[in-house]
């Protein structure tokens, strides 16, 4: 080997180091959930339980999700899959375990149900253990020796001994990358809250992660990540609604300005409306300087501003107007705003398909349903190039491309 050139990994090769400091920085590497088996849980009966407006045809939502991908992947974003990194992660004992044990709700089952319950998963593989955790399974799939309990006999042989979990397609709120490290969101509803034990054991556990440092603590307030908009390198908005609470936003807000991660931190009231349950819902960055926005809110969001003061603690101030206060922190004259819809009836119609909820692939370069014809189009008057992407089965849950993906690595602006 005396003389020889070492062999250098191409740069293609070398997988980007989880990094996001903006919204609309050349995306490099995201995390999706091509949505499975869990969806075909969802029934008249328990979709608005499970936060489903109606039900969606499975093929064809993976149909749609494999195109947002493949649109993703064309202009050279590595997509990672989260059932993928989940049965990575669950390979390590340590990590199979604690993700049986998320599984075993011990008092809706009772101890006997739970101990049979707890000592089957430990028998599964990983792949079959990630697939109990994504899809659940209900009382006819456990299998006939696993305890003849009360419980057993009296629940309904289609009812849940593992609740499915069909919002991990919404991988935006389960988590989001400040910077170098990754918040783990605390999220609210009880249909999403285990959500948050697999991403735990995925940053974890997955070679790929396992290095990162963690901002916030998983188990904090709640904050979810469709609520967290990083405006600019050092500067976040988070929606405070129907998911995140005050409590969340503080401290999300405390854990940044910590670890020197933004210097100012706006949290932005919305209303608590299932239409506007996050505040991705109703703004997301298209451009640098510029947002995709629900006209009907444009005049009348606003900001706290938190920043860290000397003592250690945080100064809040406002609340101001949200525009003025995102520009000033940015340090731009403005933030230029591009209305969705035309006229109060479109612009509600398309905010409630996803509209606003953009997902920026490069400055002014971003994914949208295709369906939004009146907001996509101003966008292009803008200056935008639209990506588009049809959403008749994804949009059932509710979520548009932002939504539905998790930027793990971005260049900077
Ligand atoms: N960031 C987002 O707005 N995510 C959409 C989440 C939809 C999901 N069905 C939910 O209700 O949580």
């Amino acid at each position: 080997m005396t003389g020889q050139i070492p062999d250098v990994p191409d740069a293609e090769q070398v997988a980007p180091a989880p990094r996001v400091d903006s919204e609309v920085g050349p995306l490099r590497a995201v995390l999706l959930h091509r949505p499975g088996n869990e969806l075909k849980r969802l029934t008249p009966r328990n979709n608005d339980q499970l936060l489903f407006d109606s039900i969606p045809w499975v093929d064809r939502a993976q149909d749609e999700h494999d195109a947002f991908a493949d649109i993703l992947g064309g202009r050279g974003v590595e997509v990672l899959r989260l059932s993928d990194t989940l049965v990575e992660a669950l390979t390590d004992e340590r990590a199979h375990a604690a993700a049986a044990a998320t599984a075993v709700d011990r008092r809706r089952l009772g101890n006997e149900l739970a101990e049979s319950l707890a000592g089957y998963l430990s028998t599964v593989d990983a792949k079959g253990l990630a697939d109990v955790l994504t899809a659940g399974m209900t009382f006819e799939e456990l299998p006939a020796a696993e305890g003849a309990s009360l419980v057993r006999k009296m629940h309904h042989p289609h009812d849940f001994v593992v609740d499915p979990l069909p919002n991990l397609l919404f991988t935006r709120d389960s988590s989001v990358w400040i910077g170098n490290r990754v918040a783990i969101a605390s999220l609210s509803m009880p249909a999403r809250m285990r959500e948050t034990a697999l991403l735990d054991l995925i940053y974890a556990y997955h070679p790929r992660f396992r290095a990162a440092g963690r901002a916030y603590g998983a188990h904090s307030a709640p904050v979810e990540g469709g609520d967290v908009l990083l405006l600019a390198p050092g500067v976040l908005a988070i929606g405070v609604g129907e998911r995140t609470t005050p409590a969340g936003a503080e401290s999300l807000a405390r854990s940044v300005f910590h670890d020197g991660l933004a210097h100012t931190v706006l949290a932005v009231p919305i209303a608590q409306d299932r239409a506007t349950m996050h505040l991705d819902t109703v703004c997301t960055m298209v451009d640098r300087d510029a947002v995709v926005m629900y006209p009907a809110v444009r005049d009348t969001l606003v900001a706290y501003s938190m920043r860290p003061d000397e003592a250690g603690g945080v100064h809040v101030e406002g609340p101001t107007p949200f525009l003025e206060a995102a520009a000033t922190a940015m340090g731009i004259e403005r933030l230029r705003v591009i209305d969705t819809g035309l006229d109060p009836v479109t612009a509600e119609r398309e905010q409630w398909d996803d509209g606003n909820n953009t997902l920026a692939v490069a400055p002014g370069v971003v994914v949208a349903y295709e369906r939004n014809v009146e907001t996509n189009s101003r966008l292009e008057d803008a200056g935008i190039e639209v990506l588009r992407i049809s959403g008749s089965e994804l949009g059932t849950g509710r979520g548009g491309p932002r939504c539905m993906s998790c930027p793990v690595s971005r260049d900077a602006i």
